[in-house]
């Protein structure tokens, strides 16, 4: 992307669904007022893209928060996510409908299948994969989803959807910030048109202690969160930044005032390992 303005700039998705550039996450995210407030919380400041899953166990607080703004829907990008234990054609379709009711909505906006192979149905993989991704078209052609995806994956488990799919995936949400680039995977992304999300930019927390990245965050008067966001967002990725507090909600909004430069791009590109993190680089037990 050449300009970034806010929080209602769009990424366009690989079958024309725009996608606000910035979304909420809520992994760890307690059900109950915490999640409501803090979506609500997060749509005052701006957001205009919230990330939840069924396995996160609170889409219906998330949704009561969502219904609580007062946001008209078609104002707001809704990511939900199918659970790790329902890969099959027929749980895929139980699941989205459980999902939906509980968020109370009518349609998501993004559905992905959260982790390419569960433990659950390991026996079965790739079968269950392929079949599950036939599930994730049906519910798109239903018009459940605007938008279908994955989280995840990497080559070997792209290669089984698409021998058999239809529809390219729009989203990969993987882990990504300055301590795993993940090139292989945002390559296989970006030759794909697969957009790049970002989740855990800022290491679930664990790089915000980085002396390096407060160094960085130093030139331009900013938190290290900030610079994350800012970062992933130059990199044309889509950050989902988490936050159960009002302050932080709105600081992780402010992304929009400055401009990390090439140097100091290409220092935090050079962070990888940083505070310990890597990925999981085996793919067989994704
Ligand atoms: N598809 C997948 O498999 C996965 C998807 N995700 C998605 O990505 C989202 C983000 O990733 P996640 O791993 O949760 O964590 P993040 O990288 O967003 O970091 C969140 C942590 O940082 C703290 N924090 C947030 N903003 C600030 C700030 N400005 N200053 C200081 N501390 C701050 C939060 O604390 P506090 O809340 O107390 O403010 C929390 O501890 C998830 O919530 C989820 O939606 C995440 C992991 C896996
Ligand atoms: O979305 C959240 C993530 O998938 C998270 O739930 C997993 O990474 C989990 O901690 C695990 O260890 O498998």
């Amino acid at each position: 992307m050449t300009e970034l303005n806010g929080m209602t700039d769009t990424f366009t998705l690989n079958n024309g669904v725009e996608i606000p550039v910035v979304g909420f996450g809520t992994w760890q995210t307690p059900d109950g007022d915490v999640a409501q407030k803090s979506v609500e919380a997060a749509i005052a400041a701006g957001y205009r893209h919230i990330d939840t899953a069924a396995m996160y166990g609170n889409e219906e607080t998330v949704g009561a928060g969502i219904h609580a703004s007062g946001i008209k829907r078609d104002e707001l990008f809704v990511t939900t996510k199918l659970n790790n234990n329902a890969h099959s054609f027929d749980l895929s379709q139980q699941a989205i409908d459980t999902s939906l009711t509980k968020l109370g909505l009518d349609y998501v906006d993004l559905y992905l299948i959260h982790w390419p192979n569960p433990v659950s149905a390991r026996d079965s993989y790739p079968d269950s994969l392929a079949d599950t991704w036939r599930g994730m078209e049906a519910i798109y052609k239903a018009g459940k989803a605007r938008a279908i995806g994955i989280s995840n994956f990497r080559q070997a488990h792209l290669d089984v959807i698409t021998a058999t799919g239809s529809v390219m995936p729009a989203v990969n949400q993987i882990f990504l910030n300055p301590s795993d680039l993940q090139p292989e995977v945002t390559a296989m992304n970006d030759k794909n048109k697969i957009l790049n999300e970002a989740y855990s930019p800022l290491g679930t927390g664990k790089l915000l202690s980085d002396a390096r990245l407060a160094t960085v965050a130093g030139h331009y008067g900013k938190s290290v969160a900030q610079v994350l966001l800012r970062w992933s967002l130059q990199h044309g990725f889509l950050p989902l930044a988490k936050s159960v507090h009002e302050d932080r909600i709105r600081q992780n909004t402010e992304l929009f005032d400055f401009s990390i430069s090439a140097e100091d791009m290409k220092t935090l590109d050079g962070l990888r390992g940083v505070a310990g993190l890597a990925t999981n680089p085996d793919t067989t037990t994704w």
